[in-house]
């Protein structure tokens, strides 16, 4: 070791760089680990010294990673040898006599109350070239290594940095699928998200705003929809068109606002009497088709008769009545359009007859 004048402490930037590039590894107030542990005791054995460190030297401090032989888990920076060691990044640095050299005399290491006579320190290097720390040796007698204890101390240091890059590749791969995660989760939130604003804007768009019931849209949604077609497939079947009486008069009489309530009234009644499967569409202004898969007409006009009682117990300043027409189809016989025709007959029958009523329509199926 020369004792020319100590080098010069870095320049401020590359020292920020040095600290970048070791706070990137996060082992700084680590626990302790047995392969630094065991490098340490190897260090010991190798080079027959009392004491040996794995020391990173941090902004103020040094903090040994692993220590055999020494009690502290830190010292100030300004008492640390490997604080000068780190400026030459690739050379081992030997102290014969640390108390014999002016530049150390006055650091004051000791080892369990003996001052530290010998330090031989080799720089632990990131592949930058950062000197992040240093594998130390210490001893309270002066004393030399021989050609094959520093080419141990050396090795070992190289063992020290693959451990460390294995950290840092470890710790890396951890983010990169912790970020892989986090993405897949914000994708697949983003893609629940996107499928509750379809099924608002479908539900949206195949609703009356005012009523809650389905539009035509959503009937000819209904029509493509094959859940909803083998229901009619499955058996005999009825559907209902419910149409307010009078409504004209509803309006003209207490004003739109008051028909309007008529008119959610009667389709609340419509939702009240029909059972899960059944579906009622708003069909025209003051129109209700009710779809009864797998009822018969017996039943369907049971069903009507709840809806007529219902809207008969309306709350509202005027009586609101509905004639209702219901007409049967079954698989295989009439195609939905011609049941539909029937229940229309019907409907128009009940207007025609005296309203407040149900038709029924008894035409024979055509096979
Ligand atoms: N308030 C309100 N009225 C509506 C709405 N849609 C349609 N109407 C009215 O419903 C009335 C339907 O009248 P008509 O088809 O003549 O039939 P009606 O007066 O009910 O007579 P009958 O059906 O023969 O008993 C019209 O005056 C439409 O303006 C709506 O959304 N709100």
């Amino acid at each position: 070791m020369s004792r020319s004048t100590p080098p010069r402490r870095d320049d401020p930037t590359e020292e920020m760089r040095r600290l970048a590039a070791l706070a990137a590894y996060e082992l700084l107030d680590t626990e302790p680990e047995q392969a630094y542990d065991d490098i340490v005791r190897l260090a010991v054995t190798l080079c027959s010294v009392p004491a040996a460190t794995i020391s990173l030297v941090d902004h103020d401090r040094q903090w040994f990673k692993a220590a055999l032989g020494v009690r502290v888990a830190q010292t100030p920076r300004s008492q640390a040898l490997c604080d000068v060691a780190i400026r030459t990044p690739r050379q081992l640095m030997l102290v014969e006599d640390v108390l014999a050299d002016a530049r150390f005399a006055h650091f004051g290491m000791t080892i369990d109350g003996r001052p530290v006579r010998f330090y031989a320190g080799m720089p632990l290097c990131n592949p930058e070239g950062h000197a992040l720390g240093t594998l130390n040796v210490l001893d309270v007698e002066p004393r030399q290594l021989s050609a094959e204890q520093r080419q141990a101390l050396e090795l070992l240091a190289r063992q020290t940095q693959h451990l460390f890059e294995l950290r840092r590749y470890t710790r890396e791969q951890g983010r990169l699928l912790a970020e892989r995660d986090a993405a897949a989760r914000r994708l697949e939130a983003s893609r629940d998200d996107l499928e509750r604003r379809h099924e608002r804007l479908k539900h949206s768009a195949a609703r009356d705003p005012l009523t809650g019931l389905l539009n035509r849209a959503g009937l000819g949604e209904l029509r493509e929809n094959p859940d909803a077609l083998a229901r009619l497939d499955a058996g005999p079947y009825s559907l209902m068109l419910i149409d307010v009486d009078h409504f004209k008069q509803v309006n003209d009489r207490h004003g739109h606002l008051l028909g309007d309530r008529a008119l959610r009234a009667v389709a609340d009644s419509v939702a009240a009497s029909i059972r899960e499967g059944d579906v009622a569409v708003r069909f025209g202004g003051e129109e209700v088709l009710v779809v009864l898969p797998q009822t018969r007409l017996a039943h369907a006009a049971e069903v009507a008769g709840r809806v007529r009682q219902q809207v008969a117990g309306v709350a509202l300043p005027f009586p609101l009545t509905v004639s209702i027409g219901i007409a049967g189809g079954e698989p295989g016989g009439d195609p939905p359009e011609a049941v539909f025709e029937r229940a229309d007959q019907a409907l128009y029958r009940a207007k025609a007859t005296g309203r407040d009523r149900i038709v029924v329509d008894d035409t024979p199926q055509v096979g």
